[in-house]
């Protein structure tokens, strides 16, 4: 289990997160998503303890991550791929990573098999590795204490198409045997097909959250008449909240028989009147992030 609330973090006069807070519950996995710079690895960074939040609160099974004795046999991490150790082979690595967390050495061949990196790919140094085989060896390290817990940052940075596939594999096994995933990910269509919550985050806080449906059917509905004043007045009074999407279209947080009762009653002709998520996720992570700055 994770547990963020209201966290925030500024930087000088600048809020890199703003009264952030969800909870991911095991055997699910949650999809972190935001453009980049929306504050995604601050908010992560900070749940692992990295960065010292401004304000606010994130645990691990109800404990901050810094107060988990031996953190790598809980939770596992991967925040930045590309720092590890250049001058070691990846078996160095997660022999390394094993020690250090007390974890049964005798995996750590099993485990390179798994994340997609055999004897002859994992006898190499990291300094000659890909982006790609270098999250797959971030992965390995994040697994090798058996957490039930993985906290991963734009994990799929880097994968080849059939590495996403592969991974999202991995994660959907992990949550089904009752482990906690989140992740982060800019691109929605990286997570779509293995979350089964999503956090959108913007500027800083947070957008929506929610699973898919939930998500698409809190958006209201689209409505485009052939008069957008009048369609505009009839709505406001009416008292709907109608926002101009600038294409003569309106988005109204309402549903869409009260948009066509006020259109009726006050003779407006409508051409389209439609639920706002009908485009699907992608639009409406488009939409909600949209403009957005921190
Ligand atoms: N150490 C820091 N000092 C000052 N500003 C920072 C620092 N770390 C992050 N920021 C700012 O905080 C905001 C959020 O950054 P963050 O890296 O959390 O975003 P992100 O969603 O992970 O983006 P990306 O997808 O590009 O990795 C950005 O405006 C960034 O410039």
């Amino acid at each position: 289990m994770i547990e963020v609330s209201r966290l925030s973090k500024r930087y000088g006069g600048a809020d890199a997160v703003r009264d952030v807070s969800f909870a991911c519950a095991p055997g699910t996995v949650t999809g972190f998503l935001g453009p980049n710079g929306a504050g995604k690895s601050t908010t992560l960074r900070m749940i692992c303890g990295l960065t010292p939040p401004t304000e606010g609160t994130a645990t691990v099974h109800g404990v901050p991550y810094r107060r988990i004795p031996n953190p790598g046999r809980h939770v596992g991490v991967l925040l930045d791929a590309a720092a590890q150790h250049a001058g070691r082979t990846g078996r160095e690595v997660l022999t390394l990573t094993a020690l250090a967390t007390g974890a049964d050495r005798s995996r750590v061949g099993e485990l390179l098999e798994t994340v997609g990196l055999p004897a002859k790919a994992a006898g190499k140094r990291v300094g000659a590795y890909s982006l790609g085989m270098r999250q797959r060896l971030g992965l390995a390290q994040a697994l090798v204490g058996e957490p039930s817990v993985l906290i991963l940052d734009e994990p799929a940075n880097g994968l080849d198409p059939e590495g996403i596939f592969w991974m999202r594999t991995l994660l959907r096994g992990f949550a089904d045997r009752g482990g906690t995933v989140l992740l982060s990910s800019h691109l929605l269509r990286e997570v779509e097909a293995v979350a089964d919550r999503f956090v959108v985050i913007a500027g800083g806080r947070i957008a929506a959250q929610g699973t898919r449906d939930e998500l698409l059917s809190g958006t209201g509905v689209v409505v485009r008449g052939t008069d957008p004043a009048a369609l505009h007045a009839a709505l406001r009074g009416a008292g709907l909240p109608a926002e101009p999407d600038g294409t003569g279209r309106f988005l109204v947080a309402a549903p869409a028989e009260a948009v066509g009762r006020a259109a009726a009653a006050a003779g407006a002709v409508l051409l389209e009147l439609r639920p706002a998520g009908g485009d699907g996720l992608e639009e409406l992570f488009f939409t909600l992030t949209h403009g957005a700055t921190p």
